[in-house]
């Protein structure tokens, strides 16, 4: 047998379910009348929709690993992301995961309204690093996003930056810190090359310092490039879990991408 590895995630036949309430059709609606005639599933209350999302997931990561998520629109990968994250509970199944995992998505959660100098200490003291480890780190994380490259951005509220240059800073401000599982989704898509590439880079280092990294993204060359594990998921079932190469094969015949 290889080395022994380390799980840091596991994943044990989830499922995952919205609830949308008001969602149903109008008063008036076919759908809705004949909703009243057959009457509604067990226990559920009028108006609300399911949306089964995550159907019976299982995988086991390890340290070290770096992982792809893949699948067309609406397959489960965000869902998925935000369960092991623990931002959303699992119908039945289990996550269990080594330390707190942290979820670094497009929406992650700075203030538009403060600078991007506020929002680099706010984002470093929300992952639970020191002022002073914020101090230290304060002009990398800056230098890596790359905002001031084109003047003094850094000192402007947030709101002012575009969709590109937030997600850059969102991703320096997530990737100063290592950890113990870090997710990222789709967070690479809007920053340009030269940024993408600088972050691939951080990701493989991030690796070697023994953490777990999930990658959701619809670039493949992305995927090529950072991950050695593809979990490929459709209609919230997991089709395929292997090496990168083969599993992006068999998405591409499938897929045409
Ligand atoms: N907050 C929500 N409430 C209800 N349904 C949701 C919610 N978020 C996602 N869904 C539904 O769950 C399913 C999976 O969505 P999810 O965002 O996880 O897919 P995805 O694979 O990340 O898609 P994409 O590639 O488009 O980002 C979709 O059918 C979507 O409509």
């Amino acid at each position: 047998m290889a080395e022994t590895r380390i799980p840091t995630v596991i994943a044990d036949d989830v499922h995952i379910v919205y609830r949308v309430n008001g969602a149903a059709g109008g008063k008036g609606s076919a759908t809705a009348a004949l909703s009243r005639m057959v009457g509604r599933g067990k226990g559920e209350p009028r108006g609300v929709r399911k949306v089964h999302a995550v159907r019976g997931v299982s995988f086991t990561a390890y340290r070290g690993e770096a992982i792809g998520l893949i699948g067309t629109n609406g397959s489960g990968k965000s869902t998925l992301l935000r369960a092991i994250a623990g931002l959303l509970p699992t119908e039945s199944g289990k996550v269990y995961t080594d330390g707190q995992p942290s979820l670094l998505g497009v929406n992650a959660a700075l203030m538009g309204d403060l600078t991007g100098e506020r929002n680099v200490i706010l984002g470093g003291l929300a992952m639970g690093m020191s002022r002073e480890e914020i101090r230290e780190r304060y002009q990398d994380i800056v230098d890596f996003s790359g905002i001031n490259e084109k003047g003094d951005f850094i000192t402007l509220p947030m709101r002012t930056y575009s969709s590109g240059m937030g997600a850059r800073l969102r991703f320096s401000i997530a990737a100063a810190k290592n950890h113990d599982v870090l997710m990222i989704d789709e967070a690479l898509a809007t920053g340009d090359r030269k940024f993408q590439i600088r972050s691939e880079e951080r990701i493989r280092e991030l690796r070697k310092e023994a953490g777990t990294v999930f990658l959701v993204t619809h670039s493949n060359k992305s995927i090529k490039d950072t991950c050695d594990r593809v979990l490929w998921l459709e209609k919230g079932e997991l089709l395929m879990d292997g090496p990168t190469d083969e599993v992006l094969k068999a998405y591409e015949r499938e897929t045409g991408k």
